[in-house]
């Protein structure tokens, strides 16, 4: 399911991930070295809990079935500063995520280093 939503090479992925937050439980700010990862909300948290990217001015509430997927990593492989993202600290109810992993390796052929160079990735 998540190869058809992301249109990647499904072979190099890692098993999925479950996590939960119980309140005061949050997730430090922090960069990923897999490709991308997609977390899909399993709950509806009652308060809290944001998944937030600080450089992108962006903040997204939790809400149970939907998912966020974001590259970590440009098509050449060098990391994406602007995807600094963290968990806020759950405040009411419980969040639960199911991380699925992708890794670069194997998707040169769906997403090929670009020859174009492009400033907006830097
Ligand atoms: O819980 C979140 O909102 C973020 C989780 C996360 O970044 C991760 O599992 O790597
Ligand atoms: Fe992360």
């Amino acid at each position: 399911m998540s190869s058809r939503l992301t249109g990647l090479d499904p072979n190099t992925t890692e098993k999925l991930q479950v996590n939960s937050y119980a309140p005061g439980e949050h997730f430090h700010l922090h960069h990923d070295a897999y490709y991308t990862g997609m977390p899909t909300e399993l709950t509806d948290v009652e308060e809290g809990g944001r998944t937030v990217f600080p450089a992108l001015g962006l903040s997204v509430k939790p809400r149970k079935g939907s998912a966020l997927l974001w590259f970590n990593l440009r098509s050449d492989g060098r990391p994406d500063l602007r995807t600094l993202h963290g968990g806020c600290p759950v405040i009411r109810g419980f969040k639960w995520i199911a991380n699925k992993w992708f890794n670069i390796k194997s998707q040169m052929f769906r997403r090929p280093c670009r020859l174009q160079y492009d400033e907006d990735d830097d």
